[in-house]
């Protein structure tokens, strides 16, 4: 019995430290970092940083995704990102100029950036892999350290093991049922709410089970990333709300389904990261670019949540109701069976036309 945090609740404690604007270790069997998310530094811990870098002698990168390196000519020679060298009177404004492309297009003189190649990224990996996990842009702050694992002693931030940080993350352990309740619903009387939640402390997920679907039988369902403008607000700029209404209403009508409401909003980037996208739109990028120009790729979800929490309903076959075929094939590969495509077109607007008209284009949505 030990009450010692294991990896995954150290990287529960990571995301939470990183979004607060913490700098937390990593410890590799070759070396160490301190890392810190570009977007919650603040210039006190950049100074500390800095302090400690000049002390040993080490030189702060900025690490950014091959995707916001391309739009800011840098060149990226670890292939899937690039370090960029910290200029000496480079400040958090600078930092955040750089991560962000909000003022790229007021800018366009950004850079010449000088970048690292040779030396080994996988410790820059694993910090863009954690702030991204903590939806927050993805940049980060890395220093290179022998004896990263010391002065995170001293100074008490979270120490993660880099290699069992890095394993734990591929894994998808299914997030665990907490509890069920009868709500009735406009599409039907019969529905029920499921609380998932994940063990690592990330979003809770929910399961609308509507009526009492049988288990060996291929289930209607739905699996509903959230949308707040959509879902909640009744924006027009996509098609999400609607797509809602209308799966429950069609279980309604049949009388049994389950829809998962996956809190995977934005396509796995979150709101804020969401809110900057639109901002990127306004400026005449279309969705899959804005999401580019940030740094991330087109999506960014992980659907084995998903498939997990039908597992753990006891569902092993769906009719899902979808445009894209990447969620019938990861269905598929996490073992779930898609015994039919179930089409869902619906809320187009004149607003959402071009929206709707990139995804087919560009990510392979059926119209
Ligand atoms: N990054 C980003 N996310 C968006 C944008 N517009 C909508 N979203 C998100 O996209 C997701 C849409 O989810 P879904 O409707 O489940 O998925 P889909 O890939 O469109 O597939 P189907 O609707 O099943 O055909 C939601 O998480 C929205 O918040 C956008 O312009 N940028
Ligand atoms: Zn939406």
């Amino acid at each position: 019995m030990s009450l010692r945090p294991d990896i995954t609740h150290l990287l529960g404690r990571a995301r939470g430290d990183l979004a607060m604007g913490l700098p937390v270790a990593l410890c590799g069997p070759s070396g160490g970092a301190l890392i810190a998310a570009a977007e919650t530094l603040d210039a006190a811990r950049l100074a500390g940083l800095r302090s400690v870098a000049s002390g040993a002698g080490a030189q702060l990168a900025l690490a950014i995704t091959a995707r916001r390196a391309e739009t800011l000519k840098a060149r990226a020679y670890d292939g899937d990102l690039a370090r960029i060298v910290l200029p000496p009177d480079a400040g958090t404004a600078w930092i955040a100029a750089t991560a962000d492309p909000q003022s790229d297009l007021a800018s366009p003189m950004k850079g010449p950036f000088q970048t690292q190649r040779g030396d080994d990224a996988t410790l820059h990996r694993l910090a863009l892999r954690l702030v991204k996990a903590a939806r927050l842009l993805p940049a980060a702050l890395v220093l290179p350290l022998q004896d990263a694992e010391a002065v995170a002693n001293a100074a008490g931030l979270t120490i993660l093991p880099a290699e069992a940080a890095d394993a734990a993350m591929r894994l998808s352990s299914p997030p665990h049922p907490v509890i069920s309740a009868r709500v009735p619903l406009q599409a039907s009387h019969a529905g029920r709410v499921h609380v998932f939640r994940p063990d690592d402390g990330s979003e809770e997920h929910f399961a609308i089970e509507i009526g009492q679907p049988p288990r060996d039988a291929p289930v209607l369902t739905r699996l509903h990333s959230a949308c707040f403008t959509g879902d909640v607000l009744g924006s027009l700029k996509c098609d999400c709300g609607p797509q809602l209404r209308a799966a429950l209403a069609q279980m309604g009508a049949e009388g049994a389904g389950v829809l998962l409401y996956l809190n995977q909003e934005g396509r796995g980037i979150g709101l804020a990261n969401k809110m900057r996208a639109y901002s990127l739109q306004d400026q005449g990028f279309d969705t899959v670019e804005a999401n580019h120009r940030l740094g991330f790729e087109d999506d960014e979800r992980d659907f084995r949540i998903g498939a997990g929490i039908l597992a753990k309903m006891g569902f092993g076959a769906v009719r899902l109701m979808t445009n894209n075929p990447a969620k019938i094939d990861m269905m598929r590969r996490c073992g779930i069976d898609v015994a039919e495509r179930v089409p869902l077109i619906v809320g187009q607007t004149a607003q959402n036309k071009d929206y709707l008209a990139t995804k087919a284009r560009k990510s392979g949505h059926l119209l």
